[in-house]
């Protein structure tokens, strides 16, 4: 037998498995590291953060995976380019988190697991590229496993997605499993809401009701057009840190609007989208048609801001009605920002709002936690049955394996 397939099988039978979790998302600020320690698996999962970084992408990393990134800055991309950049992908976080664990001073061979999520560069549900061609959904991420794994000597599970497209999903939300295994509770309905470049949230139903209801989607940008409206106006910034210039700015009314009017805020969750959609040119669009080309970077800030915390509340609406009473855990990068924060409580005012480090989880390192939950399930567990495949979270395990030899 393969030796690896035997230590799969090991550890398969394990009480508890060390899973590094990998995150890059859409920001683009990093990859996020998360040294998980996992017992049980499904329900009696119990989950410890052992260690967590982000490791900052350099300016040409994020340059290189900017010139594919959602079809590439003139929506043209260099196919040679993209094949170059699967494997240089891989081996950049495999570098990445062989550092960390130098740092940690824990050797890689003390490491049961590694679950990569990769760069995704283009996300492609139907109802977004509407190809006739194409009946499907699809999506793409890069950073090849088996480069992962022969480099580091950890099997690795990569490319998430695809099983839940085949399954009859859209590719995400993924954190729908995660979420539903870590933070249900018997006590109160809860929304775990992540303020990422885009933003998600997981309805999860108390322990005991009927588990079909709950689901995950996207609602819109999170932070993706505030970070490249700061980057467009002051190069030398990432991001509009806690939200001050957003703070001194006024929110333009008509320009909300005309960024409202897009269909997808009107299309029912449980939804799924990009940086494909939500790119400069639809907030430029949305500014000729409010007559704002001139508007001030301040103001800018302060309607996008606007705009995302609109878009989460008109999400929850569609779902639960106009008086929504759930407690929402923010998590991601947004959590950091006390106007998009203070925007959210007021659109949604019978909310109780609080962020997922009330319940163990650090917001910064929730998703990267969550593919480490994946990849325990798919090694330890067995199909996650929630939302009985009612509301697209299909009944499946997912992650692909990468054997190091
Ligand atoms: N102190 C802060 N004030 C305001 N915004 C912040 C702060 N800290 C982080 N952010 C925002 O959070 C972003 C990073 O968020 P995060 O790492 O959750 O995104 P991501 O995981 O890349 O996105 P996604 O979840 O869409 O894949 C930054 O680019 C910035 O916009
Ligand atoms: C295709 C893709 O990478 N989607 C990401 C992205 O970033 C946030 C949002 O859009 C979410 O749908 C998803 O990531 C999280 C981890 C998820 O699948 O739950």
């Amino acid at each position: 037998m393969n030796k690896h397939l035997a230590r799969l099988h090991f550890l398969a039978q394990q009480p508890s498995r060390r899973i590094i979790g990998l995150m890059s998302g859409t920001s683009l600020d990093g990859l996020d590291v998360a040294l998980c320690k996992l017992e049980g698996h499904g329900l009696a999962t119990k989950l410890t953060l052992e260690h967590f970084a982000t490791v900052p992408y350099t300016d040409d990393v994020r340059h290189r995976i900017r010139e594919v990134f959602a079809g590439g800055p003139n929506g043209q991309v260099d196919l040679e380019y993209l094949t170059l950049l699967n494997p240089w992908l891989g081996l950049l976080h495999a570098d990445m988190v062989l550092a960390c664990l130098r740092e940690w001073q824990i050797p890689a061979t003390e490491v049961d697991l590694l679950a990569s999520h990769g760069q995704t560069v283009y996300h492609a549900p139907q109802h977004q590229h509407q190809r006739p061609d194409f009946p499907l959904n699809a999506t793409l991420q890069l950073g090849d496993g088996d480069h992962v794994a022969v480099r580091t000597g950890i099997i690795t599970l990569s490319d998430f997605r695809q099983k839940h497209i085949a399954a009859g999903g859209e590719g995400a939300p993924l954190a729908a499993y995660g979420d539903y295994l870590l933070l249900s509770s018997p006590k109160e309905e809860r929304l775990l809401l992540n303020l990422g470049g885009i933003a998600n949230f997981t309805y999860l139903p108390r322990i005991g009701q009927d588990t079909s209801t709950a689901f995950s989607t996207d609602t819109g940008p999170g932070n993706t057009l505030l970070d490249a409206t700061v980057r467009a106006h002051r190069p030398s910034l990432a991001y509009d840190e806690d939200g001050k210039l957003a703070a001194a700015g006024q929110v333009h009314t008509g320009l909300l609007q005309a960024l409202l009017a897009h269909p997808f805020f009107t299309a029912a969750p449980p939804k799924t989208t990009g940086p494909e959609l939500f790119h400069a040119e639809y907030l430029r669009q949305a500014q000729m048609q409010s007559g704002t080309e001139q508007l001030g970077l301040q103001d800018l800030l302060a309607t996008l801001t606007e705009l995302s915390a609109a878009s989460v509340a008109q999400a929850v609406t569609q779902a639960f009605g106009r008086h929504p009473s759930l407690t929402v855990y923010a998590s991601g990068g947004g959590a950091h920002n006390p106007s998009l924060q203070a925007a959210l409580q007021r659109y949604l005012p019978y909310c109780r709002l609080s962020t997922t480090e009330q319940l163990g989880i650090l917001p910064d390192a929730k998703e990267a936690v969550l593919f480490a939950v994946l990849a325990n399930e798919a090694v330890a567990g067995e199909p996650l049955s929630i939302g009985a495949g009612r509301q697209r979270v299909p009944a499946v395990t997912m992650g692909k394996i990468s054997l190091p030899g």
